[in-house]
């Protein structure tokens, strides 16, 4: 098993302290998953009421492409504006997001990479933290999820994956994942790190500028388990489903859990996840409102456009144990969960050749709404004005 504690040493020392970069904490409340044994099977209730619009802003106006690719989380706030993506310190600005590793962060001091911070800070945690379910730290399959989810992704047919995946909107696909017993150790573990980091009283990441309530899986050791989870049983769906967002050629991730609930209100934010591929899997538990929902998939360039008419508003309920699994630029957030807990496990999963394509990219992404307006919007202009030409050389010819 790599990636894991080792026996601890008797409390931390001061050197693990100094590594440890602030970010977003909380630290009042307990997590209250305790001895919720046989919850698991909850779901999410409430009828799913529309999401008011974008406001103000959400006209269909249709802003020229900018800077485009970029990878940073853009968000079209239903009021505020948030970036997203893992972040070490609390930077405001969505371009210093993302998988950027090679950038150096801090006020002159510390010249280490965000690359080389990130491993220091794991392998602390790492040497520090005793993991409560070890069972969870290696891949199994056959213990982590449904039958008919490993059935269909052994056999890797495009028919036998459709068999089990539904399409609850265009690019928004959900099917049966993981097994309740699997949920149920993940929360317990989180549940025993939330703990220790209690205990110990240090600061760690939370998962991103949204999320001051929740923790990164590949912290504190689960990073190989997710690594392989994505390899084995996520390329497979995504091959078929989202080869244009990267979808073939995913080679990284970022993972970890989020909570929502009454201790965990969570403004309500749309946003552009720092990823190409999201998976996004219920653990639990019982759980009122809180759906998620869906405006648009958006190159960097159009992040902050308005949704256009022709566009599904699309909501979501999670039931536990059920993935979603949608393209990383489909703008998305979370509406206010009304009662219960509801905790969610999020695997960005990232594709560096799709990037660094997006980079040079010349022509216009197809999957951007914004951009096949902007594209027909130029064949038109570019017709007009020959059309004007031929009848102008006509008069000339004949007058
Ligand atoms: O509410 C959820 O389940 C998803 C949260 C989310 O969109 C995010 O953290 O990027
Ligand atoms: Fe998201």
């Amino acid at each position: 098993m790599s990636g894991m504690a080792k026996n601890p040493p008797e409390g931390l020392g001061n050197d693990f302290l100094d590594e440890i970069v602030a970010i977003p904490t909380y630290s009042g409340n307990e997590f209250p998953l305790a001895g919720n044994k046989g919850n698991l099977a909850g779901t999410a209730a409430g009828a799913s009421s529309m999401l008011q619009q974008s406001s103000g802003k959400g006209s269909s106006h249709v802003r020229s492409a900018g800077g485009g690719g970029g990878g940073g989380g853009g968000y079209e706030g239903t009021e505020a504006m948030f970036p997203l993506g893992l972040n070490l310190k609390q930077e405001k600005t969505c371009s210093e997001e993302g998988s950027g590793s090679g950038k150096q962060l801090g006020e002159g001091k510390d010249t280490r990479t965000r690359a080389e911070q990130v491993r220091e800070y794991r392998r602390q945690i790492i040497l520090h933290y005793q993991p409560l379910q070890r069972e969870l730290y290696t891949l199994n399959p056959g213990k982590f999820f449904a039958p008919s989810f490993i059935k269909a992704v052994s056999e890797n047919t495009e028919a036998s994956l459709r068999s089990i995946i539904s399409e609850h909107s265009p690019g928004i696909y959900t099917f049966e994942m993981l097994q309740p017993s699997f949920c149920e150790l993940l929360l317990s573990e989180v549940e025993n790190f939330e703990k220790w980091v209690k205990k110990k009283e240090i600061q760690i990441m939370r998962p991103n500028m949204m999320h001051s309530y929740g923790v990164v899986l590949d912290d504190f050791g689960l990073e190989t388990m997710l690594a392989k989870l994505m390899e084995d049983f996520i390329c497979p769906i995504s091959k078929v489903f989202f080869p244009e967002a990267g979808g073939l050629t995913l080679d990284s991730h970022h993972g970890c859990v989020v909570y929502y609930g009454k201790d965990w209100a969570v403004k309500e934010s749309c946003h552009a996840d720092d990823s190409d591929v999201t998976l996004n899997v219920c653990l639990g538990n019982q759980f009122s409102g809180g759906e998620q929902f869906f405006r648009g998939i958006r190159c960097g360039g159009h992040q902050f456009t308005g949704v256009h008419p022709l566009e599904a508003i699309v909501d979501y309920s999670h039931v536990p144990g059920k993935a979603v699994l949608h393209h990383g630029r489909l703008r998305n957030g979370a509406k206010a969960t009304t009662s219960g807990h509801r905790i969610n496990l999020l695997l960005w999963c990232r594709s560096s050749v799709f990037r660094e394509m997006e980079r040079y990219q010349k022509n216009f992404p197809s999957w951007c709404r914004c951009c096949q307006l902007d594209e027909k919007d130029r064949l038109r202009q570019s017709v007009s004005a020959t059309k004007l030409e031929l009848s102008r050389n006509k008069e000339l010819r004949e007058g």
